[in-house]
């Protein structure tokens, strides 16, 4: 059987493709088609730790934040993701995955903080490790969060799953006229302002050299084609 091409890897989940096609929220059918293709590649031994976003419940700079303190729209943002966590975890419960939560906001009646040993080793135990709250600061975004766990894991790759299925000339969803790129710098995905992840979190997976692969979580299999190392999404590469 053909090995998969990383053996640990840091899985960006979109927080918005939780909704499926409710206007908010977690679908219960999108979440748990989600875990089933975590478990599928869980199964084939690769080390997996998940960053989850918080777009389908509450953004800082979202227009129902319009008005607020942005850090206190951040944290509630960030509160959102733990939210988001622990529904997923659960899940990943139900089929059979042993997960553990590690949130960056000190909530500990509710989930263990991140500590960076204990994650690396419940990695090596083979556990998923759900890392909730984003960086625990404000004016970040849980892409960043991705780009730095996964440099602090030693990941080989970020993965950014997401609603498209990679990075294009311009927001496919804007522009019908955009198109897709096999994979770009850095560098050219900065300068160009290519808005699928922020800068904050290009930057930092360029001088960390950790790639990225943007691919769509709504794609049956596209996960497991992106571990097995198959033609699929775009890579961010140095
Ligand atoms: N150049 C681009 N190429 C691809 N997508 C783009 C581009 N510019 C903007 N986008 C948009 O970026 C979105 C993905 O980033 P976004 O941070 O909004 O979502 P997410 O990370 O999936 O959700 P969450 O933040 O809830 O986890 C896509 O759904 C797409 O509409
Ligand atoms: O490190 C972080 C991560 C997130 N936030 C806030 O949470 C929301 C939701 O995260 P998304 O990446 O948009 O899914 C984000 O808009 C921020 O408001 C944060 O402040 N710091």
């Amino acid at each position: 059987m053909t090995k998969p091409a990383y053996q640990r890897v840091l899985l960006k989940l979109s927080g918005e493709a939780l909704m499926g096609d409710d206007p908010f929220g977690i679908n219960r059918a999108t979440i748990e088609r989600m875990v089933a293709d975590v478990a599928e590649v869980q199964k084939l031994g690769v080390e997996l730790a998940v960053v989850i976003g918080g777009g389908n419940i509450f953004r800082g700079v979202a227009p129902g934040a319009q008005g607020m303190d942005r850090a206190t729209a951040d944290y509630m943002g960030m509160l959102a993701t733990v939210m988001n966590a622990l529904a997923l975890a659960d899940a990943m419960r139900q089929q059979g995955i042993t997960a553990r939560v590690m949130s960056a906001i000190g909530i500990e009646q509710v989930v263990e903080p991140y500590v960076r040993p204990k994650a690396l080793q419940y990695l090596e135990e083979g556990k998923v490790v759900v890392f909730a709250a984003g960086t625990g600061n404000p004016f970040f975004t849980t892409d960043t969060a991705a780009a730095l766990r996964g440099s602090e894991i030693s990941a080989e790759i970020v993965l950014k799953a997401t609603k498209v299925d990679g990075v294009y000339t311009a927001d496919p969803k804007k522009d019908p006229h955009a198109t897709r790129y096999e994979s770009i710098s850095f560098d050219e995905a900065i300068s160009k302002h290519l808005a699928v992840m922020d800068a904050t979190a290009f930057a930092l997976c360029r001088d960390q050299k950790l790639p990225i692969k943007v691919f769509s979580i709504v794609k049956p299999g596209a996960l497991k084609r992106v571990i097995m190392g198959e033609d699929e999404g775009t890579l961010v590469h140095v």
